[in-house]
């Protein structure tokens, strides 16, 4: 099943933590970001039991929402930042410093500032932000990052280890970088970062990168980033948890020597599949083409409340909330936005969808809620959280006065 753990399908009606999704969409409306807590604390378990001793940052990026934040902050979790809102946001979820791990390949002097002065954990990118580091000379922890050269297997878009990627010192340039930090007064180098992509399947490449970067001498930490991918479909599964943390661990061991202080840093892999999009069908269409005939299916949302179909193609499946397993006919999911790339499931079967139906696509708690946008003054959807039987709005909806609210 591609639902959250705690989900339900009784009569074809589908339940998430509880909560009936047809009630949830007349309750908050759709579009709507419905949150499996549940789901979001066992996946976090599953990690942190993998991991043992090692450290699970959770890359905010993925889901950067206060209310997700604070659960995986009660979870134990560090977290990833990769700006000074994000850094924001896991103040506000109650992160201090130590916990804290601050990223960026453009990272800005007052971001810096901000970062040293709660006393995050800073990888370094690039020598210029090496520099900005000396001009201010204040006490921080860092890890460098090293591109170790290694092509995985995904979006051209999201690979980022490969050599010509934007992010980190490469492994030539990674010598100066380590001789100037070891040198410097004010920084405690701990060790080396790498991250090589997202969304892959194949634990190979991790192998690699790690092969790549124990050419660059013995460090007491590690922090060997993010990426396992999750499965949007039927069609392909990734490795589990505890197979990918395994693999870690044990080319860590093998590779980097025993005893290492070990860390990742999941995103996806943890929020994902906890998030599921309700939309209202909006119209229903047939479209008669010498090659065959299409079904659209419009929906209430689209490519503001999820761009990654528009981004990386990316697959995803839909059921109607009330008719979910039973078969159907092949259907075209696409959004309310003036573009025809608006597309949200190139191809998916419904059963006779019909005008006020409601829509649910799994496994949308990923790079979702975190890409929204307001194109088309369409305002971004609200998060709701089910545990339990009982449903909370953690984020409103955005309303028209919003869209106008900056204004000067
Ligand atoms: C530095 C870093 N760490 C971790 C992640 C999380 O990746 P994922 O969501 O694929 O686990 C990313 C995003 O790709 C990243 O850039
Ligand atoms: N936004 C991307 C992932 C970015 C990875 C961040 N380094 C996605 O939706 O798949």
């Amino acid at each position: 099943m591609l639902y959250p753990q705690d989900s339900q399908i009784a009569g074809g009606r589908l339940s998430i933590g509880g909560c009936d999704a047809q009630d949830l969409a007349r309750e908050f409306g759709t579009p709507a970001y419905v949150v499996a807590e549940e789901d979001l604390r066992s996946r976090a378990r599953e990690f942190t039991a993998a991991m043992g001793d090692g450290e699970v940052v959770f890359a905010s990026k993925a889901f950067p929402c206060t209310a997700v934040l604070q659960v995986f902050h009660e979870e134990g979790l560090s977290v990833d930042v990769a700006s000074g809102g994000e850094l924001a946001l896991a103040r506000k979820a109650g992160y201090t410093g130590e916990r804290i791990v601050f990223h960026g390949n453009a990272k800005s002097a007052a971001e810096l500032r901000a970062a040293s002065e709660v006393g995050a954990r800073i990888v370094v990118d690039n020598f210029d932000e090496l520099d900005k580091l000396e001009r201010l000379q204040a006490p921080v922890e860092v890890l460098i990052r090293v591109t170790p050269g290694v092509v995985a297997d995904t979006h051209a878009a999201i690979l980022t280890g490969h050599a010509g990627s934007k992010f980190g010192f490469s492994l030539a340039q990674a010598p100066e970088a380590i001789q100037r930090l070891t040198d410097a007064p004010w920084a405690d180098l701990k060790g080396l970062h790498m991250h090589i992509g997202s969304q892959l399947f194949d634990l190979e490449p991790w192998r690699l990168a790690v092969e790549a970067i124990a050419t660059l001498g013995t460090f007491g930490t590690y922090d060997l980033g993010g990426g396992l991918a999750v499965a949007y479909t039927h069609d392909r599964q990734p490795p589990t948890v505890a197979q990918y943390v395994e693999t870690m661990k044990a080319t860590a061991d093998e590779l980097l020597g025993p005893g290492k202080t070990l860390s990742i840093e999941p995103g996806r892999a943890l929020v994902a599949t906890a998030g599921v999009t309700l939309y209202t069908i909006e119209s229903v269409k047939d479209v008669d083409l010498e090659d065959g005939a299409v079904r659209f299916v419009a929906v209430d949302g689209g490519m503001s409340d999820n761009m990654r179909p528009m981004l990386y193609d990316a697959p995803y499946d839909a059921d109607l909330a009330h008719r979910v397993g039973e078969p159907g006919t092949p259907c075209t999911v696409v959004g309310k936005h003036c573009e025809s790339g608006d597309v949200l499931i190139r191809e998916t079967t419904l059963p006779d969808p019909k005008p006020g139906d409601v829509l649910a696509t799994p496994v949308t708690g990923a790079y979702v809620y975190a890409m929204a946008n307001n194109y088309n003054g369409v305002p971004r959807p609200p998060v709701v959280f089910c545990s339990g039987g009982s449903a909370r709005l953690v984020v409103r909806r955005e309303t028209y006065e919003d869209l106008y609210a900056r204004d000067v």
